[in-house]
């Protein structure tokens, strides 16, 4: 028998109690109760252990990297092979996606051979749910077996030169949230997870850098790539104008409203970080302009960019593959 499956088989279902806990924010019976307002519901090791079991007792798939979709880059969801779908509302204590252009699916599979768990949708901050619950997946991931996190988004592009449709490879993140006092790791600390102080340089893998880097010039999409900083603003309302000014005197490329907290997480439970932006429309720094940002324009950029991005994340997965 394939070891594979040996372990499937070998893998003990666990029982499901088919608790819905999405947009609950009661603290939950193993975890203590805090009054903060950004904390939310505590997960438990024992909790991330039960929705990792969960999945892998439903595939032979023993992933090594998670990948998280952005708005409107989920179609990668959909180039996987041997592929298992699970929708968030069947997965034990998980949240549901809200939003436009994240479907809400786990997917386990492989992309070209190599076996990942996708997360079609992510969870926001500005959906209602706390930091903790929107880069509890990462943890899951970990629990699963991987070693590498590769997080995509949608991001407004600051810098002057950036153009619709680029990627920016991020290289370090403005954890501006976190300076008023919201942090996913805010709470308990359980050193199964890692330690109560982590590091947050080199968050994003430097060898990633240079291996995405070198990857976009083997594409040819070099003069569309970008290495830059990336902020996580906690949305929904975009930006002001001279809010974007402040962030661009600050040395801001590109802006958003997630992934930070994901990379927080990832780097707390040693999980090797690469993490690009798509930029899907260009920030408006000007007051004069007319225009104005919009998520039906953040969508359409990603569908127009979906090839590409799944190709340069495929890759991706190959190049850390040989590094296993
Ligand atoms: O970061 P992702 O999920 O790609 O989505 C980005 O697009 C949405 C705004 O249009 C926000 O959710 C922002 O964070
Ligand atoms: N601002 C914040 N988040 C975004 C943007 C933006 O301009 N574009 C896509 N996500």
């Amino acid at each position: 028998m394939p070891e594979e499956t040996k372990v499937f088989l070998e893998t003990p279902a666990i029982p499901i109690s088919g608790k819905k806990q999405a947009n609950s924010f009661s603290a939950s019976s193993d975890s203590p109760r805090t009054s903060s307002p950004t904390l939310g519901e505590h997960y438990s090791y024992d909790t991330i252990e039960e929705i990792s079991n969960y999945l892998l007792s439903r595939t032979h798939i023993r992933p090594k990297i998670g990948i998280i979709c952005g708005s409107g880059l989920g179609h990668l969801g959909e180039t996987l092979s041997d592929a298992t779908y699970f929708p968030y509302e069947d997965i034990p204590h998980f949240p549901l996606s809200t939003v436009v252009g994240h479907a809400g699916r786990m997917v386990l599979g492989t992309l070209n051979g190599v076996e990942v768990m996708v997360m079609q949708g992510r969870f926001h901050f500005y959906e209602g749910y706390p930091l903790t619950k929107c880069s509890m997946p990462v943890r899951v991931m970990k629990v699963c077996g991987c070693t590498h996190l590769i997080t995509t988004n949608a991001a407004g592009g600051l810098h002057d030169s950036y153009q619709i449709g680029d990627i920016m490879i991020v290289k370090d993140h403005i954890n501006i949230m976190g300076f008023a006092g919201n942090n996913p790791l805010q709470g308990p600390n359980d050193p199964r997870f890692g330690p109560r102080f982590p590091p947050m340089n080199r968050a994003y893998d430097p060898e990633l850098i240079k291996i995405a880097e070198n990857l976009a010039n083997d594409m040819g999409i070099k003069d569309e790539t970008h290495t830059g900083v990336y902020i996580c603003l906690g949305g929904p309302s975009y930006e002001t104008v001279s809010e974007l000014r402040m962030w661009r005197m600050l040395g801001v490329d590109a802006v958003g409203m997630s992934t930070v907290h994901e990379v927080i997480t990832a780097r707390h439970c040693d999980l090797k970080v690469f993490a690009f932006s798509l930029i899907t429309n260009k920030c408006i720094t000007d007051y004069d302009s007319n225009g104005e940002a919009n998520h039906a324009e953040v969508i359409s950029a990603g569908a127009k960019r979906q090839d590409v991005l799944a190709t340069f994340v495929t890759r991706m997965v190959e190049k850390i593959n040989e590094m296993l």
